[in-house]
């Protein structure tokens, strides 16, 4: 038997969510939730691969490519390449290719992106307009709020890596299994950072020598199956592989007042305008700091901490 791990959790499951349940009981918590049995459409029972390959779209695809199971934006061991879009579903179905970029097993991911993927965030009814229709939104936000929809298709056993987006989310399982683990943003200090990613890419199994402070970070641990909706809120760490070919849509829709949203953000993951302005005086308040001897820089760098903790923790600790 596994051993009990206090730091590993299951993300709370909800059965038959209405709106209003959702609105009143799980959205205000701001933890991750699991929901079942909510109507996302007959997108469950039509996608086949057939019918992908004929209702997708006729434009070529851009994807990510990777000889191995678990994608590492350090070491970038993976390449960003284009298919027609029936030949990437296709391909992401099959286990050995024919066809491939670099290995007869070679893995794929679409993380489908706007008409124009500098400034267009992804829109389900504009890029695949013949698939939007079978995919029905949970009702959970105004629809000014909504910023951009993303169909996800990938291959079996592909991980990606951990990481935040900065809209609130719904992720709609629609074919396969995807096992997901999540992270509250208090434990970001345990998470080695860089930009929006942790740096710890295995987190099945990871080097604690290396990053020893992530055995203390609380995992959230579910597997969405088809027709479940994770609803993943702003800023959660999440870290997700597919058990088996994978097909799934996700929703971002804006919780804050959308003058506070970086207005050129395709993907939902440029930090508020107010955090990254906040970001941007800590750097100059550390290059100033720079002009002082070593003693006394850490001294106001801890004065700095002290504040920081006092004046913009939830949880002083
Ligand atoms: O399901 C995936 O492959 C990734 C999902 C994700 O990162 C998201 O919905 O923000
Ligand atoms: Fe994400």
């Amino acid at each position: 038997m596994a051993k009990f791990n206090p730091f590993i959790r299951n993300v709370p499951v909800y059965e038959d969510v209405s709106k209003e349940k959702f609105l009143q009981e799980i959205y205000p918590k701001r933890i991750p939730a699991l929901l079942r049995g909510v109507d996302i459409g007959p997108c469950t029972h039509l996608w086949t691969l057939s019918y992908l390959c004929e209702k997708g779209t006729s434009e070529p695809v851009k994807i990510h490519v990777s000889t191995e199971n678990d994608m590492d934006f350090i070491n970038k061991n993976y390449a960003y390449r284009t298919l027609p879009f029936d030949e990437l579903v296709t391909r992401c179905a099959e286990d050995i290719h024919q066809d491939f970029f670099f290995d007869e097993k070679e893995k794929y991911y679409l993380r489908a992106l706007g008409t124009d993927n500098r400034k267009d965030p992804a829109n389900l009814s504009t890029e695949f307009p013949q698939l939007a229709k079978d995919v029905k939104f949970p009702e959970f936000f105004n629809e000014e709020q909504f910023f951009s929809s993303v169909l996800r298709i990938g291959s079996p056993h592909l991980r990606l890596w951990t990481h935040y987006d900065i809209m609130d989310n719904v992720l709609m399982q629609i074919k396969g299994t995807k096992h997901v683990i999540l992270f509250s943003p208090q434990d970001a200090n345990k998470l080695y950072l860089k930009g929006d990613k942790s740096m710890i890419l295995n987190v099945e199994d990871p080097d604690l020598e290396k990053f020893p402070l992530f055995a203390m970070a609380h995992q959230h641990h579910c597997t969405l199956n088809p027709g479940d909706i994770l609803f993943i809120p702003a800023m959660w760490f999440h870290n997700v592989v597919a058990e088996d070919f994978s097909v799934s849509v996700n929703v971002f829709w804006k919780h804050l007042s959308p003058e506070l949203y970086d207005p050129k953000d395709p993907y939902g993951n440029k930090d508020p305008i107010p955090a990254s302005q906040a970001l941007q005086g800590l750097r100059r308040a550390l290059k100033l700091l720079e002009k002082l001897p070593a003693e006394y820089k850490d001294f106001y760098g801890r004065r700095m901490v002290m504040e920081i903790e006092e004046k913009a923790y939830l949880d002083k600790g």
